[in-house]
């Protein structure tokens, strides 16, 4: 469920007065996602997405969200374009929130992920990457190794809960995490999307059905950090089967395809590993906080801390890029 704001009809048309987009046809709630309110609207023009930020997104970072969304979408990169107003804005408010309108992009994301679809990700995580090369402005993840230690503080009332000596299990990875950590100059860094998962990219079929990437969407994690920190997070979020288990046959067509695309550093590659376990921690630590944090009964659907778990225990266990198909 995410439509936290509801959004009248007259103030819809009224907030579309600002915009040349020609008369308002259709609009309806989205469903999915989990952070912000999602419209889907259809004017004379076209169709598009309405997005009004919740409370998680920082109303002064959406500048550099929708800055980058443009700037990648204009170097060829399938990702929305921000709409702007007669004013030549793309930021504005709505019903009390700040609001933006993007691009509609076709497609659909894989619910079960095929080892075809790897190779289109790859060379588009790559492609993004290369486009992302000249845009000016600099964001800090706030979810990178800094963020980590503070999040697993928040989650020690509650984590041992979810399963029972989680909280030891944690401090123990983490801390070889952080000590096995590149540093920020040993790696290329650059504009990532840093939550690249299945639900953010959408397919098309192209003319001999073989899956093709038509859109990328939810850049509202973007951030500037380690570029092959972005393969890792594919890796967490695209090669695991349902069994838990790690498909390198998906690996490596990832891994392939982003190489042909922009070559992997030697570095990068043998620190595969640790980025990997970081990606892992990462995501275990936001679920594991909203499940601690999440009364029972609340609109937001909370996603499994325990898969990653499964996962960072995986990585923790490679011998070398080699059994991440790297
Ligand atoms: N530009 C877009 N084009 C088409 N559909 C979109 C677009 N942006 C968002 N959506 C739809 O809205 C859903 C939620 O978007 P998302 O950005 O993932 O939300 P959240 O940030 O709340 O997680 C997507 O799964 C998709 O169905
Ligand atoms: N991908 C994250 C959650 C973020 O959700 P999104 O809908 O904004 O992509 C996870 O799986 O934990």
């Amino acid at each position: 469920m995410a439509v936290y704001t509801e959004v009248s009809d007259e103030a819809l048309r009224a907030f579309l007065a600002e915009y040349e987009l020609g008369d308002l046809l259709a609009f309806r709630g989205i469903a999915e996602g989990v952070e912000n309110s999602n419209y889907a609207l259809r004017t004379a023009k076209g169709d598009f997405i309405l997005t009004l930020y919740e409370k998680r997104v920082d109303p002064k970072e959406l500048p550099y969200f929708l800055g980058l969304m443009d700037y990648l979408a204009f170097r060829g990169v399938p990702c929305p374009t921000p709409v702007e107003g007669r004013d030549g804005e793309t930021l504005r408010s709505l019903c009390g929130r700040p609001a933006a309108i993007c691009t509609f992009l076709e497609g659909v994301w894989p619910r079960r992920v095929r080892p075809e679809h790897l190779a289109p990700l790859g060379a588009a995580l790559a492609k993004l990457h290369a486009a992302g090369a000249g845009f000016p402005e600099f964001r800090p993840n706030a979810l990178g190794p800094k963020g980590w230690a503070p999040l697993l503080d928040g989650c020690r009332a509650g984590g041992d809960e979810v399963a029972p000596g989680l909280i030891a299990e944690l401090d123990m990875h983490l801390a070889a995490i952080l000590a096995a950590w590149p540093p920020a100059s040993a790696l290329p860094d650059g504009q990532i999307h840093a939550d690249l998962f299945p639900d953010n990219v959408f397919f098309l079929p192209d003319a001999a059905g073989r899956p093709q990437v038509s859109g990328l969407i939810d850049f509202y994690f973007a951030c500037t950090d380690l570029l092959a920190y972005d393969v890792a997070v594919c890796l967490n979020a695209w090669c695991f089967e349902p069994d838990g288990s790690f498909n390198v046959t998906k690996a490596r067509a990832l891994i392939g395809a982003y190489t042909a695309v922009r070559p992997l550093w030697p570095a990068e590659r043998a620190a595969l590993p640790v980025l990997c376990r970081g990606a892992a921690i990462r995501f275990l630590l936001t679920r594991l906080y909203d499940w601690t944090h999440t009364p029972p009964g609340a609109l937001v659907t909370r996603k499994d801390p325990l898969e990653y778990l499964r996962k960072l225990r995986f990585f923790a266990r490679a011998t070398g890029p080699g059994d991440l198909g790297a």
